[in-house]
């Protein structure tokens, strides 16, 4: 379970996240959707130790992660995968040391069951025998699916989602989220994705939580999110996000 409490972000005077309350229980696919600028990446950046916040605090399995130091969150990292924007994949690196990384840095595993988990987990993605492709020679749905299967490659039970459809065509983009939704049946993990992809939030959240003016003013079951008489929500849905202000106090 992720449990946050009272958590503030704030610049100077500029607060980002005000006073932010969320739970999500273990095994759910939460969609986090907020017009630009909102603090989704900065959620995000807060759950995976990247980032601590002005004030507040965040539990992940019952631990109080903003004030352990780095060796101590890394062990809590340990439980984490992280599907960035942009993929995030090492140039330099062929698709199966990009999948391997994580396992090389932080497991005991001998070199053969490494290999047989990279298998393993790009055919989970439909990129099984891509092992020795460099990502200069995917795609970009394949790069975000090799993100995919690093982001796996250790049984993580939480995947973090940064807009994993952008740049995405819209097939393509069915695919991730179908990916997404296989994730979670296979694994069981639970699931945050942050997106702009009303039909990916639809197809994969079993709730959605809605960011505007650093705080969270929906947050509930897809089906009801769909139906929410909140006049934001339905501009949200229907692509009027332009009067979802970009941040909260303070600008
Ligand atoms: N280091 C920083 N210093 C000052 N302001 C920052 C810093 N990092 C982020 N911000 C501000 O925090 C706000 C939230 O940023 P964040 O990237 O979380 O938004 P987002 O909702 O993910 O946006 P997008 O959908 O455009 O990716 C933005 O207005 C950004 O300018």
């Amino acid at each position: 379970m992720i449990e946050l409490q009272d958590v503030v972000v704030a610049y100077d005077t500029r607060v980002i996240l005000d006073h932010i309350n969320l739970t999500i229980p273990d095994g759910e696919t939460l969609v986090i959707l907020g017009g630009s600028g909102s603090g989704k990446s900065t959620l995000l950046r807060l759950l995976i130790g990247l980032q601590r916040p002005t004030s507040g605090k965040i539990f992940v399995d019952g631990t109080e992660i903003t004030s352990l130091n780095e060796e101590e969150f890394n062990k809590v990292r340990l439980k984490m995968g992280m599907v960035f924007q942009y993929s995030a994949l090492f140039d330099s690196m062929t698709v199966g040391e990009n999948v391997a990384f994580g396992l090389n840095q932080h497991s005991y595993k001998s070199k053969d069951e490494i290999k047989a988990i990279v298998a393993e987990r790009l055919d989970w993605v439909g990129l099984g025998g891509y092992e020795d492709y460099m990502p200069s020679e995917l795609s970009g749905g394949m790069k975000k699916r090799v993100s995919l299967a690093r982001a796996i490659a250790q049984d993580a039970k939480f995947i973090l989602y940064d807009e994993p459809s952008s740049g995405l065509d819209p097939i393509t983009s069915g695919t991730i989220s179908m990916l997404i939704k296989g994730m979670q049946s296979r694994l069981g993990c639970t699931s945050i994705v942050v997106t702009h992809d009303m039909q990916s939030a639809f197809y994969v959240a079993d709730r959605i939580a809605l960011l505007d003016k650093g705080r969270f003013i929906e947050v509930s079951s897809a089906e009801e999110f769909k139906h929410s008489t909140n006049k934001k929500v339905q501009q949200f849905i229907n692509g009027k996000a332009e009067e979802l202000t970009i941040s909260a106090r303070g600008v």
